[in-house]
């Protein structure tokens, strides 16, 4: 697998850093701005996350910061697996409304960058689930929405082996066809 795979969300792109084994284990650099900026990639991240969901299914998402404070996203699995998904919200955007979402795992290493302009969520698939994402902005609780994970008008499938485990946020977001999007598309950039 390349490095970088285009999805059919312009500017979602897939990441497979490779990986340096020998006996200790492996070595992998999972971020370098350089290497980025050398596929076009410019993006000052400013903030790390890390969250850690104890149980399998449980769902985060689907979640945006509006601007001034509107985020993009580097997401990658530290511990077990996940289900990462990311849904375009740009209006006007050719792919509006659509969804695409991959499995990442510490095993596979894949990273999912998301721009701004798109709700994230993620599902887990393992317990005890690691996820680790960098931000281009800082946490801004006035700018923070959510959309409801299994809104029918998005239509993901989440892949789920039992019911949801949910945030109390999460459980009582807003739907799909009462969200106002904040984001404009821009065209390719
Ligand atoms: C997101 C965030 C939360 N918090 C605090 C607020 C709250 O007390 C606690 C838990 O917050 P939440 O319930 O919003 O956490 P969570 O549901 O994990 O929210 C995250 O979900 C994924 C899918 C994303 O894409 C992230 O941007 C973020 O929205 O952590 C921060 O201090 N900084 C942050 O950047």
């Amino acid at each position: 697998m390349d490095f970088l795979t285009e999805t059919k969300l312009q500017g979602v792109v897939l990441l497979n850093p490779p990986r340096f084994g020998d006996a200790r284990g492996f070595f992998s650099e999972s971020w370098n701005r350089k290497k980025m900026l050398a596929q076009g990639i410019d993006i000052d991240f400013v903030q790390d996350n890390h969250s850690v969901s104890a149980a399998v299914n449980t769902v985060r998402g689907l979640h945006f910061q509006s601007p001034p404070h509107a985020q993009a996203k580097l997401v990658r699995c530290g511990r077990g697996a996940l289900f990462d998904v990311a849904v375009d919200v740009r209006k006007g955007s050719p792919t509006f409304g659509e969804w695409v979402g991959y499995e990442l795992s510490a095993e596979n290493g894949l990273q999912l960058l998301i721009p701004a302009g798109f709700l994230h969520g993620f599902a887990t698939r393992t317990p005890d689930t690691e996820i680790i994402y960098k931000c281009s902005d800082y946490y801004a609780p006035e700018c923070d929405g959510a959309v409801r994970f299994d809104d029918p008008d998005i239509g993901i499938d989440w892949g789920l082996s039992g019911p949801a485990v949910l945030s109390e946020k999460d459980a009582q977001a807003q739907v799909f066809s009462e969200f106002d999007s904040p984001f404009v598309y821009e065209g390719d950039q």
